[in-house]
């Protein structure tokens, strides 16, 4: 069998329905029916299940009544020939497996039976018994919420935490829209066959796949060429865009980003994103605040420059300079704010558009793609005039949502961020749960404003930005997440614009 992976295979996302449509195809053309793929699938997840548990080992395998409980009987047999202490549950212990089910899983569950593995019920089975437990109950096939009995067992299991290898999809996962649908199960590792499932990167999944590793089977390059990828997931470092500074480079080269925020009572945001636009290399940077905050902001970095406006003509001179605009870090929502942000839009200068910002922009819609908007799932429910839990019911459908409404380059921020941009739609699977605590956003806003100061398409500035936002975040977490702050990823992203790489 082929392991050898193709970029455009990590990257490319898919839908559980392109997989049903194409995933035969795709086997026959590798040379595979589906049985056989079937059975190479049911391999691939015991050569993981090798490399987490010893021969010996004790493990329960639980098995839905579709083809994903079908990949769980080829496991089983697989590990029980190995030498493993396996024990089967099903979810319906008497009943046959679905006359869907390809052939190999019901020769292998027969083949159980003969072997002398009885299959008890699945609400039997104690995680605490075992040294893993395999899900192979749900994965792509999953048409309805997990509940009643079956919820309370995954209850238990997540709360035993003994580690779970998961079939596909970990159970109780919306593979296309990365919910919740009732309950689902946390797993360590999840073996996705084929191709990536988009909803494997974004919503809740980040708290419950744990490592994904993807099984191709063979077929993945095939179901390439069948079905096309409506999201891609970044996996390169993207600085090459940004390159090395010409040796004979002055300020004036590295542009000039103008923060416009912090109103009265409110000087934090704007000086987060001033450091973060000095620290990602813009030639200058300037803050344009309400006069009460000009002490305190330039107190913060000598290196940048602070004008206390009153009134919006008093703007005028640095729109005019500016390379860039970040609009919104601490604005607020009174008459001051209001006027300001008006102000910064009648120029055609590329803006950032973030907190406060969005605020004004959701008052009175405006449709430019010089114009980079950054909503975390609240922001986003207020440009698109529903509500938060609507936004991560399907976080796909409202970034595309957001990207046509506004034809603005956007990021939908959270676990999982996804752009929806004139580079197409993209998702960044790095960050960490480290990056929940205020002041985030007002870093990444400055950085993206350093990028589009230095010469990068808004695109490109916001797929960059976001990209090593989150690798920062990652860095500055990984050995204390709690207590991490959006100051101790200035220097991270001082090093990542200089093409820094962390192992
Ligand atoms: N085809 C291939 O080539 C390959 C396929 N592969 C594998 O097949 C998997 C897809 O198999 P699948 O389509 O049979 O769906 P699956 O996830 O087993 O679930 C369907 C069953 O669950 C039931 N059900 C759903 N929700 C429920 C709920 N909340 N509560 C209770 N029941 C619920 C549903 O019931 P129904 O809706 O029919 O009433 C049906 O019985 C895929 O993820 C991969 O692992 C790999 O081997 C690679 C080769
Ligand atoms: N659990 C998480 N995993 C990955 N990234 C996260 C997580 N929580 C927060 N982030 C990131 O941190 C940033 C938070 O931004 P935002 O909510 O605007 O914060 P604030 O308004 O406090 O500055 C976003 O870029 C978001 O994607
Ligand atoms: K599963």
């Amino acid at each position: 069998m082929e392991t050898s992976q193709s970029i455009s295979l990590a990257q490319n996302l898919y839908c559980a329905e392109q997989l049903q449509r194409s995933e035969a195809r795709a086997g026959e053309l590798a040379g595979y029916s589906l049985g056989q793929l079937m059975s190479l699938a049911g391999r691939s997840v015991f050569e993981e299940l090798e490399r987490i548990v010893s021969v010996g080992a004790s493990i329960a395998i639980c098995c839905g009544e579709g083809n994903n409980g079908g990949d769980g009987y080829i496991v089983a047999r697989l590990a029980h020939q190995a030498g493993y202490k396996v024990s089967l549950y099903a979810l319906n212990a008497k009943a046959e497996l679905k006359q869907t089910s390809h052939e190999p899983a019901v020769q292998a569950r027969r083949a159980c039976r003969e072997l002398g593995l009885e299959e008890r019920p699945l609400t039997d089975c104690t995680a605490n018994d075992y040294d893993l437990i395999v899900d192979a109950v749900f994965g792509i096939g999953l048409s309805r919420p997990v509940e009643g009995a079956l919820a309370e067992w995954v209850r238990a299991l997540n709360k035993s935490r003994v580690p779970v290898l998961a079939i596909d999809v970990p159970t109780g996962i919306n593979a296309d829209s990365g919910c919740i649908m009732g309950e689902a199960i946390v797993a360590q590792v999840t073996v996705t066959m084929i191709a990536y499932k988009r909803g494997l990167f974004t919503g809740a999944s980040p708290g419950h796949v744990g490592r994904i590793v993807l099984a191709d089977l063979g077929a993945g390059k095939y179901f390439e060429r069948l079905e096309q990828p409506a999201w891609r997931r970044v996996t390169e470092n993207p600085y090459s865009w940004l390159g090395d500074r010409v040796a004979h480079s002055h300020k004036g080269t590295h542009g000039h980003v103008l923060i416009v925020g912090a109103g009265p009572g409110m000087p934090g945001a704007a000086i987060l994103a001033m450091v973060a636009a000095l620290r990602a290399g813009a030639g200058k940077v300037s803050v344009a605040c309400h006069p009460s905050n000009v002490g305190i902001i330039a107190s913060q970095q000598p290196e940048a420059m602070v004008h206390g406006v009153e009134a919006p003509e008093q703007l005028n001179h640095l729109l005019n300079a500016a390379t860039s605009l970040v609009v919104g870090p601490g604005l607020g929502r009174d008459e001051w704010g209001y006027k300001i942000y008006q102000a910064c839009m009648a120029v055609n200068t590329c803006k950032v558009i973030d907190a406060d910002g969005l605020y004004w922009l959701a008052q009175d819609p405006v449709h430019s793609s010089q114009l980079i908007l950054t909503p975390h799932p609240g922001e986003a429910a207020r440009l698109l005039k529903c509500n938060t839990r609507d936004i991560e019911a399907n976080r796909f459908e409202h970034a595309l949502s957001l990207h046509n409404q506004y034809h603005a380059q956007i990021v939908l921020k959270g676990a999982g961020s996804l752009i929806s941009s004139t580079r197409g739609n993209w998702l960044i699977d790095r960050g960490s749960p480290a990056m929940a605590s205020g002041g985030m956003g007002d870093c990444l806003a400055g950085l993206i404003g350093a990028l589009v100061a230095q010469g990068l398409a808004p695109a490109q500035a916001l797929t960059a930005g976001v990209y090593w936002h989150a690798v920062a975040g990652e860095v500055a977490g990984s050995k204390a997440p709690r207590g991490t702050l959006a100051s101790d990823l200035m220097p991270i992203i001082r090093k990542l614009v200089n093409g820094w790489i962390p192992e």
